[in-house]
């Protein structure tokens, strides 16, 4: 018998896209997944265990390896680098990653304010553009801090780009792609190879055929 495997989930806007794929991927997971406040969501027939977690705890329930897998955002990777593998790009909840503020308005010069809920990513661009820059660090609502005059940027995710838009901000730079990825415990890839190459391998399947029909 197999070892079973504890996959990190994370709660909120990707989750019913993973749960999707994985139902795609011929996993058999009961309607309680739509609707339960469980926070643990064993599948004995799968011989798999869910947790759900917080998206930006994903990567610490892997790296602890109290999961053996996990699904998260490619913007939480970039934030919080994590001793993990990252397996494959699911190409789900895309978004991407952009710098944005108030229109025909330049950057401070001495000392220009950043909000972000991503202050490692935003310091790091900023750096590498060689700019200097002072990150506030917010934990949502970012559009609310060039409106009120807290910061001359905000680095956010940008999806249909509505919340930019009806907030009167403009997109100025475009940082990075998003998607969310199947990430893996470097142990438990060692333990428990043969069922967690059989996951990656299904949804590889999956996410190569929606590819043909986006094509
Ligand atoms: N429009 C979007 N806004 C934010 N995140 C998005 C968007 N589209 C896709 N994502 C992905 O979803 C993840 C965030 O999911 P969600 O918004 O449920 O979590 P959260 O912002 O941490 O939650 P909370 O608002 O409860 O703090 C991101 O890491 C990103 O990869
Ligand atoms: O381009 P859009 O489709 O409008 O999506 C982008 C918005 O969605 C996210 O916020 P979220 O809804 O997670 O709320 P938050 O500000 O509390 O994080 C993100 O931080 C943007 O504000």
């Amino acid at each position: 018998m197999m070892s079973m495997l504890t996959i990190a989930m994370p709660k909120g806007r990707i989750f019913s896209e993973a749960v999707e794929l994985l139902r795609k991927s011929g996993y058999k997971l009961p309607d309680e997944f739509d609707e339960s406040r469980k926070l643990i969501l064993t599948v004995p027939e799968e011989n798999i265990r869910f947790i759900l977690a917080k998206p930006m705890d994903v990567g610490t329930y892997v790296e602890h390896g109290v999961a053996d897998v996990g699904i998260a955002g490619k913007d939480v990777m970039m934030e919080e680098e994590r001793d993990v593998f990252e397996v494959l790009d699911l190409k789900i909840s895309k978004c991407h990653l952009a710098v944005a503020g108030l229109p025909d308005t330049k950057m401070n010069d001495i000392a220009p304010k950043v909000a972000t809920k991503y202050p490692n990513v935003a310091s790091k661009y900023f750096r590498e553009q060689g700019e200097q820059v002072e990150i506030i660090h917010l934990n949502g609502s970012i559009e609310l801090a060039p409106l009120i005059g807290l910061a001359d940027r905000i680095v956010d995710i940008v999806s249909t780009g509505r919340t930019l838009k009806e907030n009167g901000l403009v997109e100025f730079e475009h940082i990075a792609d998003i998607t969310s990825r199947l990430i893996v415990n470097p142990v438990s890839y060692r333990m428990k190879d043969k069922p967690i190459d059989m996951l990656v391998e299904r949804l590889a399947k999956t996410v190569e055929e929606g590819k043909e029909d986006s094509d």
